[in-house]
């Protein structure tokens, strides 16, 4: 299995602060990765080096077998679905779902024009199936709510058809229901062999979708632990992360923690 992403000793500094310090960390094809930690910790520094937007301040990234700094990042980033925050503010309010997936194919986050390929909207509509947008394919953008909104995003990182999917936060802010559903859509993706290797950001383990392989928590930009799922997501670790007595329970294929009860 060769490398999808391999970080080494990989520091982020602004102001004289360490956003993350001293990261290694490889992720191998077909591996499915949650991220956890506390909020500030540098998930989502680190979610933005795997992207390429984002260059260690030292250290190095290679991304998709490519060194950054010696790879046109423009070559390499149609490679990399990202579905976050981030992009969906720059993503026009008034373009439809069936549009906001399709832009996607060419790169882009609006629709200018281009003429799209009937096999092109078929993939779209496929993608927007699986992830259960099909009624809501001429809605415009702006007016979806945070779950459907966070549905179509990953439809549209998986339009391009990358090697590595990134995912931040994919359930934060859902309903129960919301949640469940999007967990199980993403369970169904984990466990496709034929889907990319997958990055997800989290705050909370009922989140991650079963089919998640491996787990890196971090805490205060530094890696806590990192590897496969059943060896690492121990109370002991997540007590750790977190800076508070829990407690981590799986069953089946689910995760769920709880803190302690004050004595
Ligand atoms: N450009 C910047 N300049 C200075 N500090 C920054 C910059 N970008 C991020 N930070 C800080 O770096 C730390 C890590 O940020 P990051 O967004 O990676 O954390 P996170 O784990 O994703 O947090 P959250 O769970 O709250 O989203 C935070 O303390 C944040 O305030």
């Amino acid at each position: 299995m060769s490398d999808v992403l391999e970080l080494v000793d990989v520091s982020v500094v602004r102001e004289g602060r360490a956003l993350v310090e001293d990261v290694s960390w490889s992720v191998k094809e077909g591996e499915r990765w949650v991220i956890l930690g506390p909020n500030g910790a540098g998930k989502t520094t680190l979610l933005n080096i795997a992207s390429s937007y984002l260059y260690p301040t030292t250290g190095h990234a290679t991304i998709l077998g490519e060194r950054m700094g010696a790879v046109d990042v423009f070559e390499l980033r149609p490679r990399i679905g990202m579905a976050g925050l981030a992009l969906a503010e720059k993503l026009p309010r008034n373009q439809t779902v069936l549009e906001t997936v399709l832009t996607a194919a060419y790169g882009m986050t609006a629709h200018w024009r281009e003429s799209y390929e009937a096999v092109d909207e078929e993939r779209a509509l496929a993608f927007l199936d699986r992830l259960g947008m099909n009624d809501y394919l001429n809605r415009k953008f702006g007016t979806l709510s945070e779950g459907e909104r966070k549905r179509t995003l990953i439809a549209r990182a998986m339009m391009a058809d990358p090697e590595l999917l990134l995912l931040d936060e994919p359930a934060a802010g859902l309903d129960l229901g919301g949640r469940e559903d999007l967990v199980r859509r993403l369970g169904r993706l984990a466990r496709d062999p034929y889907a990319p290797s997958m990055v997800m950001v989290t705050h909370h383990v009922e989140e991650i979708p079963p089919g998640f392989t491996h787990v890196l928590m971090i805490r205060q930009g530094r890696v806590l632990a990192a590897g496969p799922m059943e060896t690492e997501l121990t109370a002991r670790n997540l007590s750790l992360c977190f800076g508070l007595p829990l407690v981590v329970e799986q069953t089946g294929s689910r995760w769920s923690a709880q803190g302690l009860p004050l004595s």
